[in-house]
């Protein structure tokens, strides 16, 4: 069966690290979304999102979309089903209302990880990203995804990333109760 685990959680705590660890290590594809937000620095288009104007954003078959932080984030069926021509575990980055959305259309193929850090660790992290990371965090979304809402409850795993050795093994235990494949 095709399944899409999804990995939610407020900014900086290590979401697109894990998404690119299950990549790297476990056969998962990634599912790039859409947002008019601007690239940071080191991102590109069509690796880290698909950077749209609010024009082109809006031209995309979105399977849900949000505001977050003043802009669109949303995801397309066709970058959903282009990973699972690929790949049979697909992995997608949202926001809480995302995930959600997901839990709903996608039933059984849908996992959902809410992703959660220590404060210290998580200023930390926003600190090393500059003044837009922490900024996101303060937003009233940022504010919103620091803790598992009530739509959430008992439907998602929590992973606590702090050491990223102790995470790594937190990690290869999930995908055994999701009865996904893993590698390590
Ligand atoms: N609902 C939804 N949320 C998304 C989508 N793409 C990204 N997000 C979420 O938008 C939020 C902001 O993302 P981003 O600007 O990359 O900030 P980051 O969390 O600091 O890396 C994060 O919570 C993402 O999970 C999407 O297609 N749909
Ligand atoms: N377990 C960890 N230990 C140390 N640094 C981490 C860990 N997880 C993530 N990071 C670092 O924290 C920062 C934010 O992580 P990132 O994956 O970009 O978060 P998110 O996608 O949730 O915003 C990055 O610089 C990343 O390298």
């Amino acid at each position: 069966m095709k399944k899409i685990l999804i990995l939610c959680g407020p900014p900086g705590v290590g979401k697109t690290t894990i998404a690119n660890y299950l990549v790297q290590a476990a056969g998962f594809k990634r599912v790039i979304t859409h947002t008019t937000r601007k690239p940071r620095f080191n991102e590109q288009t069509g690796r880290d999102y698909y950077f749209e104007t609010e024009k082109s954003f809006f031209a995309q078959q979105l399977l849900e979309y949000v505001k977050y932080d003043h802009y669109w984030y949303g995801s397309s069926l066709e970058a959903l089903k282009l990973v699972w021509k690929a790949a049979d575990q697909a992995v997608i980055i949202l926001d809480t209302k995302g995930a959600e959305t997901y839990l709903q259309k996608f039933g059984r193929q849908a996992i959902c990880w809410y992703i959660t850090s220590s404060a210290p660790q998580l200023d930390q992290r926003l600190l090393q990203r500059g003044v837009d990371g922490r900024l996101h965090l303060q937003s009233r979304e940022g504010q919103r995804d620091l803790k598992l809402p009530a739509g959430l409850q008992g439907k998602c795993w929590i992973l606590k990333n702090n050491r990223w050795e102790t995470t790594r093994r937190l990690i290869a235990q999930l995908l055994v109760q999701a009865n996904v494949h893993s590698d390590n």
